[in-house]
């Protein structure tokens, strides 16, 4: 596989610490790259891979300086095919010379051989396709997803494993049983992969591992309904849900209570849509950067 120009693993420091600090420096903010064929549409661009190469490029050069992390979604660069692909290649590229951190929205799953491949593509040193971390659907059930996060942790790269989803259809399957619910099993067993030589920490220390969570903005009362300890777990929470699905900071706040600091709120369209001018575009990162925080 061609390198994809990635520092040596061994010169990396540890996901959660390089999470931690970018978000010290930049704030609570993660800009997402949603490249959506009606955007393509408002920023007078044709819904093509020359359009979509353009789209990426803006939000990568307006968008890196104001974002503790930058969050392309992957489905939007699927749908133009193989070249659409090499777009989110060059886009993961960029980010890395810019030096913000990159999420890969690719919310992979599999049972754990076929795990091992999607470790590869997404995590795998020299991987043209290797980002910072990427996002897991862990329907398969928690351990089907080990090689990622075996990967990750072995790279200083991390993973965002999906607890409870933004989407409205999500509480069907994730808040049913209470204290059995699906969302706390897959929360809880985060926190044993974020324990720092296999200690598991008392609550309270908010050191961040590598394996984070993601879990939305919109779930109202679910994480304390749902008996769910998150500060506990040491997992970097990515929150969507906030701008455009109408999550306001006042009800990240009250969602996420003691654990905001490991909050990491995301918002795609709420950012895009002050495009294409490059810095309306900032402006409107900023703005959001400095509500949240
Ligand atoms: O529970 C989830 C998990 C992922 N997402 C993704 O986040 C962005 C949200 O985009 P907005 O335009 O800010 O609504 C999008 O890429 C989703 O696929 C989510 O919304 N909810």
């Amino acid at each position: 596989m061609p390198d994809a120009g990635s520092q040596p693993a061994a010169a990396r420091a540890p996901f959660g610490q390089r999470l931690a600090a970018a978000m010290a420096a930049r704030g609570p903010l993660c800009a997402g790259i949603d490249p959506h064929p009606s955007l393509l549409a408002e920023w007078g661009l044709d819904d093509d891979v020359a359009g979509l190469a353009r789209f990426a490029h803006t939000a990568l050069e307006a968008l890196s300086p104001v974002a503790a992390a930058l969050k392309p979604q992957v489905a939007l660069f699927e749908r133009h095919g193989s070249r659409g692909l090499a777009v989110l290649e060059e886009l993961l590229a960029g980010a890395r010379e810019l030096g913000v951190l990159t999420i890969a929205d690719a919310k992979r799953g599999d049972i754990g051989s076929t795990m091992a491949a999607y470790a590869d593509a997404w995590l795998g040193e020299g991987s043209p396709l290797a980002a910072d971390s990427v996002t897991l659907s862990p329907y398969l059930g928690y351990e089907s997803l080990r090689p990622a996060i075996d990967l990750a942790k072995e790279t200083g790269r991390g993973v965002f494993v999906l607890g409870l989803t933004s989407n409205p259809e999500g509480a069907s399957v994730q808040h049913v049983g209470g204290d059995a619910s699906v969302a706390r099993r897959i929360i809880e067993a985060t926190r044993a992969d974020n324990a720092p030589d296999g200690v598991v920490p008392a609550g309270g220390d908010r050191g961040l591992g590598p394996v984070g969570l993601v879990i939305g903005a919109t779930v109202g009362p679910a994480l304390e309904e749902l008996g769910i300890d998150l500060a506990a777990t040491r997992a970097p929470v990515l929150a969507p849900g906030y701008g455009a699905q109408g999550a306001t900071p006042a009800d990240m706040r009250r969602t996420f209570g003691g654990a905001w600091g490991q909050v990491l709120a995301t918002s795609s369209r709420g950012i895009l849509a002050a495009g294409p001018d490059a810095s309306r575009l900032r402006s409107a990162a900023e703005r959001a950067r400095d509500e949240l925080a």
